[in-house]
């Protein structure tokens, strides 16, 4: 299994920054100490194209500076042209099976809703899995309902060496109930994007204890 570190997993496209550049918002994350980075570029607003590119560029090498692992959301040919740390697909992406067989053993993330979900992940050996929405989320257009906790709490009892993220309207005020429930960490989109300070807010997500 390849080493990562999931406490605090920043996802971020352009659409998700309103009234900053999301180069200055990612290098303050970085700066502020978050874990893992995931690039997610999608939305009708989303840039495509060259620019698509280059705004990904950007994006790893901030995260090369500060040693923090860029993993890239859906696109495997884009994983693969940067040499990117590792990819996250979900149910309604390619098969994990054909993924892992693209991608060798970089880090594999994979979305996962149900005990069957979470199994074939296992199979092809996820690094991680990402459970959620485990709160209402405005950050995704075609999230599931929020699911609470108690899928996280018996995912985290039943595999108790898997790293598994919680994601889906996770803030300063929730984080640290879904740790509770066992989660390694947690991903969040609009906590940070839309955070006044984002050094406090990092400071906050990351100071809840995990299990
Ligand atoms: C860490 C993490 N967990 C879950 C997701 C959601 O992935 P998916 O279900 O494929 O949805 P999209 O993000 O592609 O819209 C994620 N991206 N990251
Ligand atoms: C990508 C994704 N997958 C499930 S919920 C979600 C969006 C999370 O964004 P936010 O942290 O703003 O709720
Ligand atoms: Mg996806």
């Amino acid at each position: 299994m390849n080493c990562h570190d999931l406490r605090l997993y920043f996802i971020m496209g352009s659409t998700n920054v309103k009234k900053r550049h999301p180069l200055e918002v990612l290098e303050e994350a970085l700066q502020s100490g978050i874990t893992m980075f995931q690039f997610r570029e999608k939305g009708p607003d989303a840039i495509t194209g060259q620019a698509y590119e280059n705004f990904a560029r950007s994006c790893q090498n901030l995260c090369k500076q500060y040693h923090i692992p860029f993993i890239v959301n859906d696109d495997v040919e884009l994983a693969l042209k940067l040499d990117a740390d590792g990819i996250h697909i979900g149910q309604e992406d390619f098969p994990v099976a054909v993924i892992r067989e693209k991608i060798g053993n970089r880090l594999l993330g994979v979305s996962v809703h149900t005990k069957d979900e979470l199994q074939i992940a296992l199979q092809y050996e996820a690094d991680y899995v990402g459970i959620g929405p485990i709160f209402a989320t405005t950050s995704k257009r075609d999230a599931k309902q929020p699911s609470g906790t108690e899928f996280l709490q018996q995912a985290c009892t039943d595999y108790p060496e898997l790293p598994i993220v919680a994601i889906g309207g996770i803030d300063e005020f929730n984080a640290q109930k879904v740790l509770k429930a066992g989660a390694n960490g947690i991903a969040v989109i609009s906590a940070i994007c839309e955070s006044v300070n984002i050094k406090n807010t990092v400071k906050t997500l990351t100071s809840c204890q995990s299990r």
